[in-house]
């Protein structure tokens, strides 16, 4: 074999070879989760390794996701695009050398879950240039969940969610089913000023055809797009703008998308606004669902404007043995659902309620009176009751509805270990 038939037949291997990976960003509360929780139950999802990430101190998310014990990872050690890059790396080798020793079947693609507070170009950085990672793997897709209902005020008030926006090649507009359609086409408008070449996709109830993300991407997913990314910003310098729109220097790392939207973020050092931040709240005996669905409906109605994010697994009185899902995204609390069992092996294995609040400019006396709001829930049933009456409560979905049970059986993780029983092969000896 000559020379150049050598190099040709190398390249023409390496891309061809690499595995897919699908970046699933978007804002706090957008839906990712429900979104994955959904594909999970697919059969296409077989071969599909998960990696989740999570914002604050216990990680939630991968207990709410189904039958995922066995592919899923959860990276724990902080958010995705500042402080686990790392760690992002190691979960790669993990997988690539596991997947040498035959100890798992191959992998047909990886998908990551971001933070919703994740801003995605150092992810795509690390996915394009870490030596190790992008000579085995290749981002294939963006894909950002932008909440029909609470996206605008979002995309206003949070850089991070406009640069999931102007980042991705696939926009999953979630919560169609409770948006108006004047909100839903006000949402549209302005994704679309904001990234006019992303494919816009209407999400109802959670649920969207898996080929939405399985599909590949139009930017990123280019078999014709050098895998570098410093090769990849030239070409769409060239096509789109002019000189000196980036520049790849020791810490800053930028990136423009198919319009010519430009992105600048910081490499290494955590860039989220130090006006967030997030703090979890225990309690070691079981709670009344009363008390404290009226308590958290006062807290959603006094700091709406600081909280972000709150969600945590409760453990009721009189059904102890299931843990209640508590989900609440800024003033909006979403129906509660039951696990059927507490997680094993994890932060919840004392099995103490817990919530993981994300807040911004909350001041420490406002946490106190929160943590005091939610630390007496009153006895005293006639007040409750009639408290319970307030129609204008955020809370009252909590009070009225019977939880249905999610099947989540099994659901451990080993944090960064990755969990093989699904990728097994039959007859390895393993
Ligand atoms: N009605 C409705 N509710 C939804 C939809 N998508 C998500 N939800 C609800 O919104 C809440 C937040 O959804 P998650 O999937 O946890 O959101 P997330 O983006 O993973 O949240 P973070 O990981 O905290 O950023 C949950 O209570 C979901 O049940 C949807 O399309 N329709």
């Amino acid at each position: 074999m000559n020379k150049t038939t050598e190099t040709t037949s190398h390249a023409q291997q390496g891309p061809v070879d690499r595995i897919p990976v699908t970046l699933l960003t978007g804002f706090l509360g957008a839906g990712k989760t429900t979104l994955l929780n959904h594909w999970m139950h697919q059969p296409g999802m077989a071969g599909v390794a998960v990696l989740v990430n999570e914002f604050g101190e216990v990680g939630i998310d991968h207990h709410l996701v189904d039958t995922v014990s066995d592919q899923m990872l959860l990276l724990d050690s902080g958010c995705l695009c500042c402080t686990v890059q790392g760690d992002l790396v190691a979960a790669f080798r993990k997988l690539s050398d596991r997947m040498a020793r035959r100890e798992i079947a191959p992998i047909s693609r990886v998908v990551i879950e971001t933070t919703g507070l994740a801003d995605p170009v150092p992810v795509l950085y690390t996915l394009m240039e870490e030596p190790f990672v992008c000579a085995r793997y290749r981002c294939d897709t963006v894909i950002a969940a932008v909440s029909a209902t609470q996206g605008l005020l979002q995309l206003d008030e949070h850089p991070e969610s406009q640069r999931q926006v102007v980042a991705a090649d696939r926009l999953l507009i979630t919560k169609c089913d409770q948006a108006s359609s004047i909100q839903r086409e006000q949402l549209e408008a302005a994704l679309k000023a904001l990234n006019p070449q992303a494919e816009q996709v209407l999400v109802r109830n959670g649920i969207a055809d898996l080929a939405t993300l399985m599909a590949s991407g139009g930017v990123y997913g280019r078999a014709d797009v050098a895998s570098s990314l410093q090769a990849w910003l030239g070409t769409e310098i060239a096509r789109h703008g002019p000189s000196g729109l980036f520049a790849l220097d020791e810490n800053a790392i930028d990136l423009v998308n198919g319009d010519g939207h430009y992105l600048r973020t910081r490499r290494r050092s955590s860039h989220h606004s130090t006006r967030v931040r997030s703090f979890v709240i225990t309690w070691d005996r079981p709670i009344a669902w009363l008390g404290f669905s009226l308590a958290m409906g006062n807290v959603l109605r006094a700091y709406a404007a600081n909280l972000l994010r709150v969600k945590g697994l409760m453990r009721v009185a009189g059904d102890e043995a299931q843990p209640q899902v508590v989900q609440c995204v800024q003033d909006v609390a979403y129906p509660p659902v039951r696990l059927a069992a507490w997680p094993r092996d994890s932060a919840f294995d004392d099995g103490h309620s817990r919530l993981v609040f994300i807040v911004r400019d909350l001041a420490p006396e406002q946490e106190s009176s929160i943590r005091a709001l939610l630390s007496d829930f009153s006895s005293n049933m006639a007040a409750l009751r009639v408290s319970a009456t307030d129609w204008g409560l955020p809370t009252r979905c909590w009070l009225s509805q019977r939880v249905p049970i999610r099947s989540a059986t099994d659901i451990e993780h080993e944090g960064w270990e990755i969990q093989a029983r699904r990728f097994r092969l039959h007859g390895a000896g393993h």
